[in-house]
């Protein structure tokens, strides 16, 4: 959708902002670009919508040459928003946000309208806030603004340059995940900018780590953070990285550990026959459709009862399959559990120990450095290639 071959850009006092740059977003597709300041992130973006141009190579935008398109109808089908907003003062919410379509000559009725859907959109009642004017606006509801705006007349392109900077870190968490909401719905192809390495891991379906006018690396996020390309990359992710990568690292089957199981109205005789069998002091209960129910541990059995379901405590805490290994550790350390039950639905899968999710990231680690699939990777195999 956005194809960069061979963009280079000089500045008239010689500066190298970009360096032959060649890189591909790919249509739907989130990409952040991050990397410390002044390493031309800004540049490549203002080169999309041609507020910067190229000194040498060509940028293409579905496919088409953008040095052949008129910039004023080039910007209209990009959106753009940036971290001062650039708001106008002496318009409404609503005005501001219907800015595009007016320019494209919709009816004011139909452009009014249009901009109320997408104040909704981004989680502002239209109702409430498209009457009044920017300064009566909190900074994060001007960013939400800034995005409905960019969003009015559909673009399928949207450039984003650190809009979520200026807002302190609770605000702008929130204004993350809405934007990810938002996105799993509009699926713009997205260029965003931002310093925030944990910010990029976040949002970004691929990121571009910026060296000095260059790309080091172009990954998703798991393989930025578990195989860093260079040393640069490496430093620039942080030395938390393996804790980062938590984060992006979805939980699958072959992760789990399998306990042993018995159902409710298993007599408790066969319960602990059963646990004795595979050397473990606890089991997990499942109700008699196979869905996850609780837990009971060896001592709890030799209290009185004659079934599972007189001793079974209740479980407090699981997660669904592919939730991350973040959630399944912060949910260990919340309930204070040696072990967390995964779920598909109801149906009880297995269960993840800390063991196994360090394997588990172990895996997904070594995976992405061969371009293998977690699934095929054994922790044997790891310690055996050494
Ligand atoms: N108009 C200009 N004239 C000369 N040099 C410029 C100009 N604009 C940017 N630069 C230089 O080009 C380099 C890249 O700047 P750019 O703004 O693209 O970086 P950035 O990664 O977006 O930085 P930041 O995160 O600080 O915004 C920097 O060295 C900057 O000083």
């Amino acid at each position: 959708m956005i194809r960069f071959e061979n963009v280079t850009k000089r500045y008239p006092d010689g500066t190298t902002a970009v360096d032959d740059l060649s890189f591909e977003v790919a249509e739907g597709e989130l990409v952040t670009l991050v990397g410390p300041s002044g390493c031309g992130k800004t540049t490549t973006m203002k080169m999309v919508n041609r507020l910067i141009e190229p000194t040498s190579g060509r940028i293409l935008v579905d496919g088409e040459d953008i040095a052949s398109i008129d910039p004023v109808k080039l910007r209209r089908r990009i959106g753009y928003v940036i971290q001062q907003v650039g708001l106008f003062p002496h318009k409404s919410v609503l005005e501001n946000t219907a800015t595009v379509p007016a320019l494209l000559g919709w009816k004011r009725g139909k452009a009014r309208e249009r901009a109320a859907e997408l104040l909704d959109l981004v989680g502002l009642d239209p109702s409430v806030y498209g009457d009044r004017y920017p300064d009566q606006l909190s900074g994060g509801q001007r960013q939400r603004v800034g995005v409905a705006r960019a969003l009015a007349a559909d673009p399928p392109v949207l450039l984003m340059d650190e809009p979520f900077g200026a807002v302190d870190p609770v605000v702008r968490e929130r204004l993350q995940s809405e934007f990810l909401k938002l996105q799993a719905t509009v699926r713009k192809t997205v260029l965003f900018v931002t310093h925030d390495i944990e910010e990029a891991v976040r949002l970004g379906d691929r990121i571009a780590v910026y060296g000095e006018g260059r790309i080091e690396q172009y990954d998703t996020p798991a393989t930025v953070l578990g195989a860093p390309a260079t040393p640069y990359v490496a430093d620039f992710v942080g030395a938390d990285r393996g804790l980062k990568r938590l984060s992006v690292t979805e939980i699958q089957p072959a992760d789990l550990e399998q306990p042993p199981t018995v159902r409710l109205d298993d007599p408790v005789e066969t319960a602990a026959a059963r646990m004795r069998k595979e050397g473990s002091r606890w089991a997990v209960v499942l109700d008699g459709d196979g869905s996850l129910h609780g837990w009971i541990t060896v001592e709890s059995l030799l209290g009185k009862g004659s079934t599972v379901r007189d001793h079974a405590r209740r479980m407090e805490a699981w997660v669904p399959i592919g939730a991350t290994l973040k959630q399944a550790f912060s949910a260990m350390l919340q309930y204070d559990a040696g072990w967390i039950a995964v779920v598909d639905g109801d149906h009880f899968l297995g269960v993840l120990t800390p063991a196994r999710l360090h394997e588990a990231l172990r895996r997904s680690i070594d995976a992405d450095a061969h371009g293998a699939d977690r699934a095929d990777v054994t922790i044997e195999s790891i310690e055996r290639a050494g």
